[in-house]
């Protein structure tokens, strides 16, 4: 790199400031998205410092309940729950809120003009063994009048409605990723300056890879054209990799191509990710980086949702990758 592309270079910008800088490019911008990003990433921050010393404060582990789909919620799934819950609240620019955690919408401030959806903790399975996991989220511009009551239709909109989608990814190095539909940008959060760093400008997935991702214990359970799709991947000689973190999965996936599949299985009949809070934020990233999300048949941005938990198939990364398995199906 020389010195003129080092000068000419956004790396290094915080986040707070390419959020400024962005709404700025939009002249009749009200600020209020911009604010709602920087109370995602607040709220990141947070929970960055929990999961950090989970181990030692006695937070990592279960928590004795269970969430609407019969699931066990650990610890942090509900501290992390709280705390963003607490953050978009505190920052006045959602009117309510769809999470894994909680059975029903969570109405927050009538007169704000965004629904966010969240899994506030992805892949707690992870937790308590130090592997990394996720935060994931979907904004959407509500549909009713600002002022009256939260409605099914606000936080029930398809995919192509979101203002913006993201994830943070508490890795080896904690990252927040996201989009408002003009690219993807990903940003490393600097521990010593307590912020988010853009390091990742304009990330692309790769439109071929050599990556499959998908849980193969349950192998036997998937239908036929799955798993033939799988010896495929096998006779190609393509690296198998799962960690069992949905957003790591998809972000080791994106940077260096490859598909993540989860299929229906005999337990889970229409797969097991949800489409509203899951599957809807990560596809909208995926297209954006010039990848694809499907549900084995259709765009996954373009699912009716009928219910909050709903659960989806999802085959998402690199286009050929994508478009291969489902000839398969
Ligand atoms: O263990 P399985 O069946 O492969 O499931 C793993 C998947 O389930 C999930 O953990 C579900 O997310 P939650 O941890 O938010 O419930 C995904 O992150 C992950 O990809
Ligand atoms: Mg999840
Ligand atoms: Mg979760």
């Amino acid at each position: 790199m020389n010195n003129k592309t080092l000068v000419g270079s956004t790396i290094g910008t915080t986040l707070d400031r390419f959020i400024n800088k962005k709404q700025s490019e939009f002249p009749f911008a009200t600020g209020e998205l911009s604010q709602l990003l920087r109370d995602i990433a607040l709220a990141g921050k947070i929970i960055n410092v929990e999961i950090n010393k989970s181990g030692l404060l006695d937070i990592a582990g279960a928590y004795g309940t269970t969430n609407v789909q019969g699931e066990e919620q650990q610890k942090l799934d509900v501290i992390a729950n709280i705390r963003f819950i607490r953050a978009l609240k505190n920052g006045g620019q959602v009117c309510a809120i769809v999470s894994e955690e909680d059975d029903e919408i969570v109405e927050i401030n009538q007169d704000s003009n965004y629904v966010v959806a969240m899994d506030p903790l992805d892949g707690s399975s992870n937790i308590d063994v130090n592997v990394s996991i996720g935060t994931i989220f979907s904004i959407y511009r509500r549909v009713s009048p600002n002022g009256s009551p939260v409605s099914r239709e606000d936080v029930l909109q398809k995919g192509q409605k979101q203002v913006a989608a993201g994830y943070i990814l508490y890795g080896s190095s904690t990252m927040m990723v996201y989009t408002t539909g003009h690219g993807v940008n990903g940003f490393t959060y600097e521990q010593s300056l307590g912020e988010f760093v853009l390091s990742h400008p304009d990330i692309t997935c790769p439109n071929d890879g050599s990556i499959y991702s998908v849980n193969e214990g349950s192998y036997f359970s998937f239908e036929k054209g799955v798993q033939q799709y799988i010896e495929y991947c096998k006779e190609q000689r393509y690296s198998a990799r799962y960690i069992g973190s949905l957003v790591s999965d998809f972000h080791r996936n994106m940077f260096k191509g490859g598909i993540y599949i989860y299929p229906r299985t005999d337990k889970a009949l229409n797969g097991k990710l949800r489409l509203v809070y899951e599957c809807n934020a990560l596809a909208f990233i995926a297209e954006q980086a010039g990848g694809v999300a499907t549900d084995g048949e259709q765009r996954i941005m373009d699912l009716d949702p009928l219910e909050l938990h709903q659960r989806t198939q999802l085959f998402i990364g690199s286009k050929k990758m994508v478009e291969k398995a489902e000839s398969f199906l």
